[in-house]
């Protein structure tokens, strides 16, 4: 069995970026991977500014007491006079400063009579303006190629001005399900028949990282319906996932099918529970990956090795996003000989340290696990781990999204 590190490693370099970028408007890029750096075209801030409603004054004018005549009212969007010798403009929060001015005085800390201004609190020079270039120098490199664009790109991208980027085109994901005891939701449950939720959930993972379901098939336990169901898959997707039907039982067919479409198996069986019987083949110059059938097996696999792969395939620059750690909350001792992921959640205790409860049930297929965890606590191998130590953590928002 491949040691789990070294699958993950591998999984992560199973395909690469794609071949060319697409142009993308603005508005339509949440979502999207940059697949060019962003160079500032302006400044940020573009001139120096007031970051208050209040004065403009020259610090050297300012004396206790002494009297400044009100030379102009300006408004955001206006532009100042020159700021004369003894002055002060009236000006408010993102104003340009008047040429000669150097500090604002809010307007809390100051009296206005007959357009004149008494300064009540001494300021201090340089106060309240925000300085031309400041956040952002013009030439400098503000979003790296490889980044995903959400707000905060957003909001960059715009300050700029720049309204089209490139991005690569959006990944193409196909799903297949096997297994004969599976019913579609919306069908009648027969007697040992349970409902396919490996389905949804996989579609669910999938968009939730940003690429396309481009199809959600289901085969019988046949070669033919599994070959079929390939070459549709194949055919249309980048990237090709399968669940179930990739252990030893006899009707285990996904991976002798794969094989003969002539598909190559990269790896098979990882040291982790769950996720254990987990496969990574090429087809057709495609990777595909074939999960567990066990729905928790089957979540813990995409969340700890499909994804690292699905950012690859995607463009992005990290694709292994961090782990953190957490002192583990258990009545339980643990000696794995497999890499164990406990579905957990994470809560700080009162000294803000997070502490990782895990679900009463462990076993792969409990599915009431899924919604409740906020992540996996990673159980070393021979090791002995117990209540309070500390374990490895993998947060779903960091390894879903
Ligand atoms: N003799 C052995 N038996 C098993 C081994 C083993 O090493 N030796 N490994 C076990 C482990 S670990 C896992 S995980 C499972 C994985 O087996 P498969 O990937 O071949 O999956 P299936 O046998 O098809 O199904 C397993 C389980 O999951 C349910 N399932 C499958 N697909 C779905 C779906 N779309 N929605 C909901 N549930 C699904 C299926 O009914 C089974 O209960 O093998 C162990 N066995
Ligand atoms: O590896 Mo299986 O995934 O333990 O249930």
């Amino acid at each position: 069995m491949l040691d789990f590190d070294e699958a993950q490693r591998r999984l992560s370099e199973a395909g690469s970026a794609p071949a060319s970028a697409q142009t993308c408007a603005l508005s339509a890029t949440f979502g999207r991977v940059l697949a060019q750096d962003i160079v500032a075209r302006v400044d940020l801030p573009p001139a120096d500014n007031s970051a208050m409603d209040g004065y403009a004054i020259r610090y050297a004018d300012y004396a206790p007491g002494k009297a400044l005549p009100i030379q102009q009212r300006c408004f955001a969007g206006e532009s100042p006079q020159a700021l004369k010798p003894g002055q002060t403009i009236r000006l408010f929060t993102g104003c340009v400063m008047p040429e000669g001015a150097d500090t604002v005085v809010m307007q809390e800390d100051t009296l206005e009579q007959d357009n004149t201004l008494t300064i009540t609190t001494p300021p201090a020079q340089g106060a309240h303006v925000r300085l031309r270039g400041e956040d952002v120098e013009q030439d400098q490199v503000v979003l790296s190629a490889g980044t995903v664009v959400r707000a905060p790109e957003m909001a960059m991208l715009a300050s700029q001005g720049i309204h089209k980027v490139q991005v690569w085109p959006r990944l193409r994901i196909g799903i297949l399900t096997t297994g004969d005891e599976l019913v579609a939701p919306g069908q009648p449950l027969g007697p040992a028949q349970i409902y396919n939720s490996n389905g949804a959930m996989l579609a669910g993972l999938v968009q939730h990282m940003g690429a396309d379901v481009v199809h959600t098939l289901h085969a019988a336990d046949t070669h033919e319906a599994i070959e079929a169901a390939f070459q549709t898959l194949l055919e249309d997707c980048d990237l090709v996932l399968t669940v179930g039907g990739v252990s030893v039982g006899e009707k285990d067919l996904v991976k002798p099918t794969l094989e003969l479409l002539g598909g190559k198996l990269d790896l098979w069986k990882v040291c982790m529970k769950p996720g254990k019987p987990v496969a990574l083949a090429t087809a057709r110059n495609k990777p595909v990956v074939c999960l567990p059938g066990n729905p928790v097996s089957a979540f813990v696999v995409f969340a700890l090795l499909v994804s690292p792969l699905v950012r690859r395939l995607q463009g992005r620059a990290n694709v292994l996003p961090p782990v953190g750690y957490g002192r583990l909350r258990t009545h339980s001792q643990f000696h794995e000989t497999r890499e164990e992921f406990l579905r957990v959640q994470c809560k700080p205790n009162a000294k803000g340290m997070p502490v990782l409860v895990p679900y009463a049930l462990q076993g792969s297929a409990i599915i009431s696990a899924l919604p409740w965890a906020s992540g996996l606590a990673r159980i070393p191998v021979n090791t002995v781990v117990g209540d309070d130590d500390i374990v490895a953590y993998y947060d779903f928002a960091h390894w879903l999204s």
